[in-house]
C-alpha cells in the first residue's frame, strides 16, 4: 500500500490524544476499504454484539488477531472457529500512526500492536461512551476512520461525561489515544450520512479501524 501522508498536522485534542486529519492518502484509503471487504467475509463475519445488560450493539464488527466482544478477548469466534490473524501491515501501519501523532519515535514496538477491530456503521449506527480497557498493555490505541464522517467524542478518564471535546474524524483521518489519555471514555454520537467522498472506495456508511496492543499471550 502507499505511503500516507507524514506531512498533516497533528492537532492535540487532549495531553495524548492527537487527531491528524487526512494522514492517509486516497489510494491508502481504498487499499482499505478494499481489504475492510476481505476482512467482514472472514470467521463470523461482521456481528452486531449483545451487551451484557442485554442490549446490542448498533456497530457491526470483526476482529482480527483476537476476537473482542463485550467485554474480553478471546482467540476463538463464537460458533466460527479460530480468529483471522493480525496483519503485518496493520502493526507497521499503527506504528507510523503513533510516530507521526506523536512527532517521536514511538515507545513500543511494532510488534506490540496484535489486534484490530473493524467496525461499521451505518446511517443510525453510533457507539456509546467506554473506555478501551481489555488490554494489559499500556500502549496507544491507533484509529482510522474511511467512508462517512462521524462525530467522535473524546472525553476524560473519570466519567462518561462533560468535560469531553467533539471532533469531526473523516476518512482519511487518524487518531491516537496514550498516555494520560490512555483510559479516557470516548465514543461516536453520530455520523453524517452521505459525507464520504465516493473516491474513498465506500459510497455508504463508515469503517474504522482500531489498533491495540492486548499484552496477552
Ligand atoms: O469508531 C470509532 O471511531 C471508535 C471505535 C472505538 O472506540 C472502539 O472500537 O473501541
Ligand atoms: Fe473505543
Amino acid at each position: 500500500m502507499s505511503e500516507p501522508l507524514f506531512g498533516a498536522r497533528p492537532v492535540t485534542i487532549a495531553p495524548g490524544a492527537v487527531h491528524v486529519p487526512g494522514w492517509l492518502d486516497l489510494d491508502s484509503q481504498r487499499d482499505l476499504v478494499r481489504r475492510c471487504r476481505e476482512w467482514a467475509r472472514g470467521p463470523g463475519g461482521m456481528r452486531r454484539h449483545r451487551t451484557p445488560r442485554g442490549g446490542t450493539m448498533s456497530v457491526r464488527m470483526a476482529a482480527l488477531g483476537w476476537y473482542w466482544r463485550p467485554y474480553r478477548y478471546t482467540r476463538e469466534v463464537p460458533e466460527a472457529g479460530p480468529v483471522a490473524p493480525f496483519p503485518e501491515h496493520l502493526g507497521a501501519l499503527a506504528h507510523a500512526g503513533v510516530r507521526d501523532a506523536y512527532g517521536t519515535n514511538p515507545p513500543t514496538d511494532t510488534a506490540d500492536y496484535d489486534v484490530a477491530l473493524i467496525n461499521f456503521y451505518d446511517a443510525e449506527a453510533r457507539m456509546g461512551m467506554h473506555q478501551d480497557r481489555e488490554e494489559l498493555a499500556d500502549v496507544p490505541v491507533v484509529s482510522l476512520s474511511l467512508g462517512d464522517t462521524c462525530v467522535f467524542r473524546f472525553g476524560n478518564t473519570e466519567t462518561r461525561g462533560r468535560p469531553y471535546t467533539d471532533v469531526e474524524l473523516r476518512s482519511g483521518d487518524l487518531f491516537v489515544f496514550g498516555g494520560p489519555a490512555r483510559r479516557a471514555y470516548h465514543g461516536v454520537p453520530r455520523t453524517r450520512p452521505g459525507s464520504a467522498d465516493p473516491a474513498c472506495g465506500l459510497t455508504s456508511g463508515r469503517l474504522n479501524i482500531t489498533i491495540r496492543a492486548t499484552g496477552m499471550s
